[in-house]
């Protein structure tokens, strides 16, 4: 069966472990690497948790920091109903385009309006420090370009049209509501910055090389990461409003590094060399770190974010 036969046969299956009050979430929330804190906005009852391997058809997460459950339940005193995708589905670990946008495309049978999608990502733009938030504007979209795309194929014309523009699909209004509730949250007055810039998708899992991220960064890339992309096309396709943001969990290494032929190191020793090399070397572990770490501010500004659309 093709994948809205199948999304359709998940969305019943979920909305079958459901009450009544958690029953029409209208945004989901994608939670990326160490951002799983954001559970912690949902108020204790009603909440519902299914962990991925209890549902037809969605794909296993295997990436420490990515738990795998659907959570659902009420965030803030106005009990806005949301879904929660805690843990997400990545190319690199081997998935199809289609499983790692399987969740996008259950969430839009779900009557799912509004996504806004969190992830870790590598710092390219100089003005960048880790800890900062970057809300996307745009993306470079590298795999798809060379035709690993979720939409190849035979379209589904349930979910949308064939050729989907891409030029807005990054919600002018929400970024111009995320900057606005940064400002209420007082965010602005401290050290962590939110700025707006292109993410740039590619495959991984290794980490990009010194001159991949040069050249990433002269294609205009400001953030680099292995996930988000899939699911915002498919989601655009299926006419859900995105917004995303990356959390910059480090600085890309973007200098040529040491040249073999440098007469300064020859006189070098071994150590000197290896701190040289271990200088920005990127890692999980601290991607994760700094996830742990902002979490709390992420957390304050989608449930702000929420609150102030929930109002209008
Ligand atoms: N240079 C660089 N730094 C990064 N920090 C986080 N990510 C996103 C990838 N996250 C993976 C591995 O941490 C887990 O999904 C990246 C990346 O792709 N490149």
């Amino acid at each position: 069966p093709n994948a809205y036969a199948r999304a359709s046969e998940t969305a019943a299956y979920v909305r079958s472990k459901l009450p009544e009050a958690l029953q029409k979430p209208k945004v989901a929330i994608v939670c990326g690497s160490g951002l799983g804190g954001l559970v912690d906005t949902i108020e204790a009852e009603p909440k519902v948790e299914l962990a991925y391997s209890t549902i037809p058809n969605f794909p296993q997460s295997t990436v420490q920091g990515h738990a795998g459950n659907f959570v659902f339940g009420l965030i803030g005193p106005q009990k806005i109903p949301v879904a929660l995708l805690v843990g997400r589905a990545h190319f690199y670990e081997g998935h199809t385009m289609d499983l790692v946008t399987f969740a996008t495309r259950v969430c839009k049978l779900l009557g799912i309006g509004t996504m806004i999608v969190t992830n870790a990502a590598g710092g390219l733009n100089e003005n960048y420090e880790v800890g900062d938030i970057v809300c996307l504007n745009d993306h470079l979209n590298l795999a798809g370009l060379v035709g690993i795309h979720p939409l190849r194929g035979p379209n589904i014309d349930e979910f949308g049209v064939r050729f989907p523009p891409l030029s807005d699909a990054y919600d002018l209004d929400m970024r111009r509501r995320t900057h606005k509730a940064w400002k209420k949250l007082g965010l602005d007055q401290q050290k962590r910055r939110l700025h707006e810039g292109v993410y740039a998708f590619v495959g991984g899992p290794s980490y990009e090389t010194r001159a991949e991220c040069r050249m990433l960064r002269i294609l205009g890339a400001d953030v680099v990461g292995m996930s988000t992309v899939p699911e915002i096309i498919v989601a655009r396709h299926a006419g859900i409003r995105v917004l995303a943001f990356s959390l910059v969990t480090n600085k890309a290494v973007l200098d040529t590094g040491l040249r073999g032929n440098d007469d300064t190191i020859q006189a070098m020793s071994k150590t000197e060399l290896d701190e040289h090399l271990n200088k920005g070397k990127a890692n999980h572990q601290e991607v994760l770190e700094a996830g742990r770490e902002a979490a709390k501010d992420m957390q304050g500004l989608v449930k702000q974010i929420l609150s102030d659309l929930h109002e209008d």
